[in-house]
């Protein structure tokens, strides 16, 4: 097994299955920090204090280990309010129904905190089409909403209500492969290299 380059601070099998993609090997350190978003405070700031919070959060843990941390936050944004992961049921299906035929923002905010710290914010615009009701308890019956910003996932059935999207679809899954790359890069870590 390829030694650890980096500390993943995260607990989502998303963001593992990812940086496997590019080969990357890692550690994993989730950290649970509180995740509310201040008072007025804009999407995009709050995606990256987010990220910056938990890769701090686990440096302090990990000081010993010498290795960069990489952490990310992904918001699902509509008219510019933010929709974190539901709650419930009920607050699934709100989302969704939020979400059935607009176009809404997905932004996955990175940070590598290393020697240096790096960040990097990815914005996705993604267009629904429209999602009936049965639908939408079918496929809160399938668990797939329950842990996802915005109550659905691109990488699952949730493609189905996706008609286009414009930006990163590694961003909209939980960690932008092209900007995590870069930052790594500022670290002397290669994706790709002999
Ligand atoms: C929009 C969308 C989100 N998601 C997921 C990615 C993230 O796991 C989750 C957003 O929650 P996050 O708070 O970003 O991350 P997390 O709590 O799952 O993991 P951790 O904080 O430990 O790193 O939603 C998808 O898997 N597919 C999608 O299409």
């Amino acid at each position: 097994m390829k030694k650890a380059q980096i500390i993943l601070a995260s607990a989502s099998p998303r963001r593992r299955e990812l940086l496997d993609q590019i080969g990357i090997a890692y550690e994993v350190w989730p950290v649970d920090i509180d995740e509310t978003p201040n008072r007025n405070e804009a999407p995009a700031d709050y995606a990256r204090r987010i990220a910056a919070e938990k890769s701090a959060a686990c440096h302090r843990l990990a000081l010993h280990q010498d290795l960069p941390v990489l952490a990310a936050d992904t918001a699902v944004v509509l008219n510019g309010r933010i929709m974190g992961k539901p709650k419930d049921k009920e607050d699934a299906l709100a989302m969704l129904r939020q979400l059935s035929g607009q176009t809404h923002q997905v932004l996955s905010a990175v940070s590598l905190r290393g020697r240096l710290h790096g960040e990097a914010l990815s914005v996705t615009e993604v267009t629904f089409r429209s999602i009936s009701e049965r639908e939408m308890l079918t496929y809160w019956a399938t668990s797939e909403p329950a842990d996802k910003a915005g109550s659905y996932a691109i990488q699952g059935l949730g493609s189905v209500f996706v008609q286009s999207i414009a930006g990163s679809f590694s961003g909209v899954v939980g960690l932008p492969l092209f900007e995590t790359a870069e930052l790594l890069l500022q670290q002397g870590i290669q994706v790709l290299h002999e």
